[in-house]
């Protein structure tokens, strides 16, 4: 386990913790500032690394950017100030990403086939030459047997599944989940963190996966980066580097704990020193 503070904070482990072999940068923010209209500082002198083939997780208390932070890369929203880098090269990015809210965002009339079919279509894919893509991906997360059902005919964790497969169709280099199964029961959440480790493993996908579970981050995450609030910022780094792929029996191993006791103190101190921002001390 390794734990690296992020700006002047100290934290109780060393600053040098070698990290695991990290290939390409998919992208960069550097310095990035964000103030809403409202006056707002929703994030500040934001510096993060995305690697390519890794889950980040991005763990932090309510309000402290996390959200802000992903539409940004996403293209769906500005920057106050620094940069995003893309050592890629080029201007729009977006279709190198895939979004996937917490909400499914499923469109009601149209069956599972066809809301995963959803971002062939706005390129214009034709429905047949898409087929063999939408049900490809439809298997990958257990629902080919369900193509022809409705999003009304679906549990929760089936519509989140469907959510996932659709954006598995644009085979985005970067995948964002904005506490994509924080609405879910825990069952089905713990089911859906296998799932998304599996495809992730198979695919080689990148995923920055923001949520507020130290527990899930934990599991699914190859390194975490622990965020504070008022102003929202990456407080803490932090490695994960049990082996994969993850399994059920990681959740009940001695070092699971460790890890998710170490991530739970790191959150705890990020929002004591939020607090301590705003009393100001
Ligand atoms: N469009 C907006 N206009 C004004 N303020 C905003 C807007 N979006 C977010 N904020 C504010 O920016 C701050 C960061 O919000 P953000 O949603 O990024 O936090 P978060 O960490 O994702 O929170 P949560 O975990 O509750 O979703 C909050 O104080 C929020 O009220």
């Amino acid at each position: 386990m390794a734990l690296r503070a992020i700006g002047n904070l100290t934290l109780n482990q060393a600053a040098s913790a070698p990290r695991p072999p990290t290939p390409k940068t998919v992208v960069s923010l550097r310095d990035v500032s964000k103030v809403f209209s409202s006056g707002t500082l929703a994030l500040e002198h934001l510096d993060l690394d995305i690697y390519q083939g890794e889950i980040l997780s991005l763990l932090g208390p309510s309000g402290c950017g996390k959200s802000t932070a992903l539409r940004i890369i996403a293209g769906l929203g500005d920057t106050s100030s620094g940069r995003i880098i893309w050592p890629s090269g080029g201007d729009d990015h977006s279709s190198d990403v895939g979004f996937v809210f917490q909400e499914p965002t499923l469109m009601p009339w149209a069956t599972v086939f066809d809301n995963v079919r959803l971002p062939s279509r706005l390129k214009g894919v034709s429905r047949n030459a898409a087929k063999d893509t939408v049900m490809h991906a439809l298997d990958n997360v257990g629902l080919s047997a369900f193509a022809g059902a409705y999003p009304r005919e679906l549990s929760g964790g089936m519509r989140m599944r469907v959510s996932i497969a659709r954006a598995m169709v644009t085979k985005p280099k970067l995948l964002l989940m904005d506490e994509p199964f924080a609405a879910l029961d825990e069952i089905t959440r713990q089911k859906l963190n296998d799932d998304l480790i599996r495809i992730q493993h198979e695919l080689g996908w990148t995923v920055v996966f923001v949520t507020h579970s130290v527990f899930e981050s934990v599991y699914i995450s190859d390194r975490i980066v622990v965020m504070a609030a008022r102003p929202g910022r990456a407080f803490a780094e932090m490695i994960v580097d049990a082996p994969r792929p993850r399994t059920p029996e990681f959740r009940a191993s001695a070092a699971y704990v460790d890890y998710c006791r170490q991530a739970s103190a790191t959150l705890t101190t990020a929002i004591g020193k939020a607090a301590e921002t705003v009393d100001g001390h």
